[in-house]
């Protein structure tokens, strides 16, 4: 797990606690940051399964921190341990009131709210990401694009129900992830905080100041880090953060990734060998992940360590399933591209044809960046990628559920949770007067507004350039 404090500058390397149930993972601390870890250097030294291999792997993979881009950090070679015990008592007295904060995306609650769920999405720079000259075009550009996808977004939502089930399951994943830290005897608020729709960040951090939390863990519904998702959401906390007296003063753990825990990995793979039994011949099935893609140029260009945390991701779920005896054949592609820019690849779609044609007969399909069931599993993998794969040779189809609210996935998280605690800090030295904030003077935005919207009427009045657009951009 890597988890990161908030806060303005270069942050800490935080905060890998090792258990049993914890794959060893490098971390490095900086010291000026956190005095009460005990820090160390050298690898831990644990069994000979899957972790010591495992946690090589990763320092390899972990990505060097790109000052402005992540804009966070990374972690670098280096193990830290806890000394436990001297937080423990500390969580239990009356004074600390812990709160876990869930991030997650967000979604339309209704066919009314697509057009301006996207709208938000597309309004993040860390979604559409425009060059600083051109930001300007940010809201117009996303009013327009929004506008335009709508009606194919609305069918998708239309056809799981009129709205997308993420807010009841983060819920719900909230109150077992409470129910789970109470076992544990830790005593949480736990708090949802979606990105695009409700409840929004705001609102969270808002009932966060009301409830007098002392000690908050952000826990980040995506087990790998991108900066379209993990990012910007931590992105937006950190502006919020850093402009409140009472939050900066706040101490924040941020886990920025939790794709290499061995809960969640042991209940992937619990799941992928249940649907397997499902299959007349479970060894002649391709393990097929599919991914949610992102941009090439997120990995290539500004540092997205998305991809590697992916790979590292399926090779550890693999790993798990050989030490079970199973051996099967399996396949990463990345679903879900958006817009005229290349995004990861393969692409799904051309990956399920191929196979196809190659003559595989049976195929499981496994998402893997999401932990929820949402449009992307039960429209585009349960419809849409079914009927191609069947059209395309595929006889027998499968697909392992999302981990929803799967007990053994749900006390990992709690653990993650409680790993998390000793690492938080709180932001020291806010630095409220950011060049942000000064570019968001009202002539300032008045201006790109005007010319932004100027923009965009000109591309709606034009229709060669429109149907360009719409043919290349949805
Ligand atoms: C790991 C998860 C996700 C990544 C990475 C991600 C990047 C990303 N997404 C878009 C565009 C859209 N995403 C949409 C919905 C959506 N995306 C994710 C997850 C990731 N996105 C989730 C959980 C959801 C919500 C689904 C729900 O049930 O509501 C949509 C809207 C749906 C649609 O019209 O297809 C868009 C658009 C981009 C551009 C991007 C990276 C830059
Ligand atoms: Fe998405």
């Amino acid at each position: 797990m890597e988890a990161v404090a908030v806060g303005s500058r270069i942050l800490p390397q935080i905060s890998v606690h090792q258990n049993s149930e914890t794959l060893h993972h490098h971390v490095q601390l900086n010291p000026s940051f956190v005095n009460t870890t005990k820090l160390s250097v050298d690898r831990c030294s644990s069994s000979s399964d899957t972790k010591n291999s495992v946690s090589g792997g990763l320092s390899l993979r972990l990505p060097v921190q790109r000052k402005g881009i992540v804009g966070r950090t990374h972690c670098s070679a280096g193990v830290c341990m806890y000394p436990v015990g001297a937080f423990e008592s500390h969580y239990h007295s009356d004074e600390e009131k812990i709160g876990v904060l869930l991030l997650n995306l967000g979604g339309p609650d209704t066919l009314n709210d697509v057009q301006p769920f996207l709208f938000n999405l597309f309004a993040d720079p860390d979604i559409i990401r425009l060059p600083r000259l051109f930001r300007f075009l940010q809201r117009p550009l996303a009013q327009l694009i929004s506008v335009l996808r709508a009606p194919k977004s609305k069918e998708g939502y239309a056809s799981i129900g009129g709205g997308s089930p993420l807010r009841k399951i983060t819920d719900e994943q909230a109150n077992a992830l409470k129910s789970a830290l109470e076992v544990k005897e830790v005593s949480a608020d736990v708090y949802v905080a979606m990105r695009y729709w409700h409840p929004f960040t705001e609102e969270a951090v808002r009932q966060i100041k009301r409830d007098r939390i002392t000690r908050l863990v952000v826990l980040p519904l995506y087990p790998q880090y991108s900066i379209s998702t993990t990012g910007s959401s931590v992105r937006v906390l950190q502006e919020m953060f850093r402009n409140d007296a009472h939050l900066s003063r706040l101490p924040v753990a941020v886990i920025q990734s939790w794709y290499q825990r061995q809960g969640y990995i042991r209940s992937m793979a619990d799941l992928i060998e249940k649907e397997l039994q499902n299959f007349s011949n479970p060894e002649e099935v391709m393990i097929f992940f599919s991914a949610h893609g992102v941009p090439v140029s997120y990995v290539e260009n500004a540092g997205d360590p998305y991809r590697d945390q992916i790979e590292e991701c399926i090779f550890l779920i693999m790993q798990e399933l050989k030490s079970r005896g199973i051996g099967n054949d399996h396949t990463l592609a990345y679903q879900s591209r958006v817009g005229p820019v290349q995004w990861l690849k393969p692409y799904t779609d051309e990956v399920l044809v191929d196979l196809g044609q190659r003559g595989v007969k049976s195929l499981l399909a496994v998402p893997v960046s999401f932990v929820s069931e949402h449009i992307e599993t039960l429209e585009e993998i349960d419809m849409e990628y079914r009927e191609l794969a069947l059209e395309s040779g595929i006889v027998n189809w499968g697909r392992v559920p999302a981990l929803n609210c799967t007990p053994s996935f749900i006390t990992d998280l709690a653990e993650a949770v409680i790993e998390a605690l000793p690492s938080a800090m709180a932001i020291s030295n806010s630095d409220t007067t950011t060049s942000d904030n000064a570019e968001n003077g009202f002539v300032a935005y008045a201006v790109k507004m005007v010319f932004g919207s100027i923009f965009a009427f000109l591309l709606l009045l034009s229709p060669k350039l429109m149907s360009a657009f719409k043919s290349r951009v949805l």
